[in-house]
């Protein structure tokens, strides 16, 4: 699926490639620089390391588990490689390997300076105690760590599917009490761990929050929206059906609500909700906190069958769940107007075609997904430089408006020969109160996802691409990559 979508967007640059090249790389002849080019392509194209673990864990009933782990790498061109860690019994080499590039196309899409990485180990966690994780999520990081497969500079995972913070302050555990014991960056080996733990406010919620700015950005584009037959331009009223109520999910539900939109369904593995007039997301979200399902809310009513709800009526339709849920054959019974992809690769090739050909706007995963490694960006930087965001610059902000408000009055008192009590308003006074790490966080991620939005419709107009937004986003990505590889050189010793 991966490789499907790169060679669609090489084929869409086509000749821009030696545009590109043909100043820098003047003197080169045509056939030289064809050459150059197609290296670069196939540089890009290819995953050159992944590594397979295979190791014992003793359960809690003395018997012992072979455990099958992975890890892989696709394109330094830029260091840390980046991607979650999943568990689930779906994953294998090439998995991670597909799941790698993505990363990789993710990140260069988005202006993230990481490469693309992802691992997974082969297990159900619903089937293992907490003791029995925390084993073999230690001693899955341990193999990592001891092979330089992952650390602060080399590679950084985060969580992913069935990962969370718990299991992110393991890994990193693991880590400063082993090799990263004399490592001054070594909270930065992981992104997307607890706050206690050097974590950023706003992580968790990042990736959610960005899939509803993503959707936002692209439908508030009078001209690019004019193109989607029946589809009115801004989020007001939108109806949204979410598949998938886990950490992205969930959190999309919360950040479309907050923009206006009326989430109308939520569909989970066992179980979906529907309600026209719009579900009370909040207490959903509070009932599988406790609960640790959504089976059993009593709030709405179930709709049946449950799998099929992705296939009703609605404006946005979120994949937020596992890859592969659309295709070919389920395609055609797609009903909603616009897919924001929540889930790294949701809608298979044949199906992205027979959606393209019925107008269905897509908003790809290496774009939608992206708030949750841009955030992760930030926490990695924050774990290098050692300091909170914001803690250097709240208290000195603060004194700087105190003293901009004084210099004003004073001024007004100069000019009208009378005193001008000029205050912030209580909503500004509360903001400087109140300022927080995530008010950054939260004003960055989304001043990213608008900027990588107009870029991705300004391909689209530039590549001839209609309506097709993943090409767009592939092409943007490749392009960056390809660049950053050219100027490196290609001969390293
Ligand atoms: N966590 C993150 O920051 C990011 C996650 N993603 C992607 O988003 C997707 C979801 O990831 P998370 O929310 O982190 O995982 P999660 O494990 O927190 O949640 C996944 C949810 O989907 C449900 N689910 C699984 N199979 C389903 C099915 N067939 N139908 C309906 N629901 C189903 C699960 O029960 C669970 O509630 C994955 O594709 C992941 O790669 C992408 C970018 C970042
Ligand atoms: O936050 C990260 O570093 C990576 C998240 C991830 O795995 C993804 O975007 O698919």
């Amino acid at each position: 699926m991966v490789g499907y979508n790169f060679h669609r967007a090489v084929g869409a640059i086509g000749e821009n490639f030696e545009d590109e090249t043909r100043k820098k790389w003047f003197r080169l002849d045509h056939k030289e620089r064809c050459r150059r080019i197609s290296t670069i392509v196939k540089m890009i194209d290819t995953c050159p390391a992944v590594v397979h673990l295979q190791f014992p864990v003793k359960m809690d009933d003395g018997n012992y588990e072979i455990i099958q782990g992975y890890r892989a790498h696709h394109c330094g061109h830029r260091v840390p490689y980046k991607g979650g860690i999943r568990f689930s019994t779906h994953i294998n080499q090439n998995e991670v390997m597909a799941l790698a590039a993505l990363m990789s196309y993710k990140c260069a899409c988005c202006d993230i300076p990481f490469g693309g990485a992802k691992g997974g180990v082969s297990i159900d966690p619903k089937a293992y105690s907490e003791r029995e994780l925390e084993k073999i999520t230690r001693r899955y990081s341990y193999e990592l760590i001891k092979k330089h497969v992952i650390g602060p500079a080399i590679d950084v995972p985060a969580p992913d599917v069935n990962t969370d913070p718990r299991v992110m302050a393991w890994v990193m555990d693991t880590y400063l009490r082993t090799t990263g014991v004399n490592d001054i960056d070594n909270v930065a080996i992981v992104t997307g761990k607890p706050i206690i733990l050097g974590g950023i406010l706003g992580r968790e919620d990042a990736t959610g929050q960005g899939v509803a700015y993503a959707a936002q950005t692209i439908l508030e584009d009078e001209a690019f929206i004019q193109q989607i037959d029946g589809l009115k331009p801004g989020m007001t009223g939108k109806t949204v059906i979410i598949q998938g109520f886990g950490n992205v999910g969930a959190s999309s539900a919360k950040y479309f609500c907050q923009l206006g939109a009326k989430i109308i369904g939520v569909q989970e593995y066992n179980v979906s909700y529907y309600d026209p007039n719009g579900l009370k997301v909040d207490e959903m979200i509070e009932y599988q906190t406790e609960h640790k399902t959504l089976k059993g809310y009593q709030g709405a009513k179930e709709f049946q069958p449950f799998h099929d709800l992705i296939f009703e009526n609605c404006d946005i339709l979120v994949p937020a769940a596992v890859e592969k849920i659309i295709k070919k054959s389920n395609a055609d019974r797609i009903k909603a107007k616009v897919i924001a992809e929540g889930a790294n690769g949701p809608i298979t090739p044949a199906a992205d075609v027979l959606l393209l050909s019925k107008k269905i706007l897509i908003i790809p995963d290496i774009y939608a997904n992206a708030g949750g490694v841009t955030v992760s960006f930030f926490e990695w930087l924050k774990g290098i430089n050692h300091v909170s965001w914001g803690r250097l610059q709240f208290g000195y902000e603060k004194e700087n408006t105190k003293m901009l408000f004084e210099s004003m009055n004073e001024s007004l008192k100069d000019a009208l020969g009378k005193a001008i009590d000029m205050q912030p308003s209580s909503s500004f006074a509360r903001r400087l109160k109140e300022a927080s790490e995530r008010d950054i966080v939260s004003s960055s991620l989304n001043e990213s996802v608008r900027e990588i939005g107009n870029e991705l419709i300004a391909a689209a107009k530039k590549y001839r691409l209609g309506t097709d937004l993943r090409t767009a986003a592939f092409v943007n990505a490749i392009m960056k990559i390809f660049k950053t590889i050219d100027e490196s050189g290609l001969n390293y010793f």
